[in-house]
């Protein structure tokens, strides 16, 4: 059976914490992430911890946003780790997007666009009036245009983002919510459900799987609402 187009968020405070999910949840899904709290803490043994014996695909959700030079060294850096998908921003501009592009054949660069724990207000207050769509759709044409094959969005603004740069590029969703879900920190959320049926590619969902008591059986049962969407996949 197909995994899910699902990318479990291993935000744990620990390495063997991070494993056990992974391993638990590898079976239902088709792709594990490794963010700043993991890779900061251990550095690139992470990697091959999570990716264990199942060869799952990592994605080495780094974030970088720095001068093009230094983003194209530090991805030339975590190439060697051969994730499959490594972010940068977007807002870091089309040179860097091009430089962590050009530094990583091979990888795909998701290039971030506003994160989902911005709100309207929130964006205002860093001087970006309008709705978030707005910027959104900004940032992923600016991506795009300098080579990233992958962006992120919240699930709100895949609609209108697929609009903006077409079928061939990876529209990547956080801020998912199973409905009653009872984490609520991110300020553009929408169900998995209907990230996928907007048509979104992969679904990044961290705490609705990893917080359940069987994080095994959360993913399992994710897994089987997603294909109910998309019965083909
Ligand atoms: O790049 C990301 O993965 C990301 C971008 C974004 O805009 N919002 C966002 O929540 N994320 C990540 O997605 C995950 C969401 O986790 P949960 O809120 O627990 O589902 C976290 O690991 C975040 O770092």
């Amino acid at each position: 059976m197909t995994r899910a187009p699902i990318a479990v968020a291993l935000d744990a405070p620990d390495l063997e914490t991070a494993a056990r999910w992974a391993a638990l949840v590898t079976p239902h899904v088709s792709t594990v992430k490794v963010g700043l709290e993991l890779y900061l803490r251990y550095g690139p043994d992470v990697i091959a911890s999570v990716r264990g014996a199942s060869g799952v695909r990592v994605f080495l959700d780094l974030k970088l946003h720095d001068i093009p030079n230094t983003v194209a060294a530090a991805t030339r850096a975590v190439a060697r780790l051969k994730p499959a998908i490594l972010t940068v921003h977007a807002a870091g501009g089309p040179a860097m997007v091009k430089a962590a592009v050009e530094a990583a054949p091979g990888i795909q660069v998701a290039a971030v666009t506003v994160l989902t724990s911005l709100s309207d207000a929130d964006l205002a207050k860093i001087g970006l009036q309008g709705p978030p769509e707005d910027a959104v759709r900004r940032l992923a044409a600016l991506a795009v245009g300098a080579g990233a094959q992958a962006l992120v969005c919240s699930p709100q603004e895949v609609t209108a983002v697929r609009a903006e740069v077409g079928p061939g590029v990876t529209l990547i969703t956080p801020g998912v919510r199973p409905v009653g879900s009872a984490v609520q920190d991110q300020a553009r959320v929408a169900t998995p459900e209907r990230a996928l049926a907007d048509g979104a590619d992969l679904l990044v969902i961290g705490r609705p799987i990893t917080g359940a008591t069987d994080p095994g059986a959360a993913a399992a049962a994710l897994a089987a609402a997603l294909r109910r969407t998309l019965p083909e996949s």
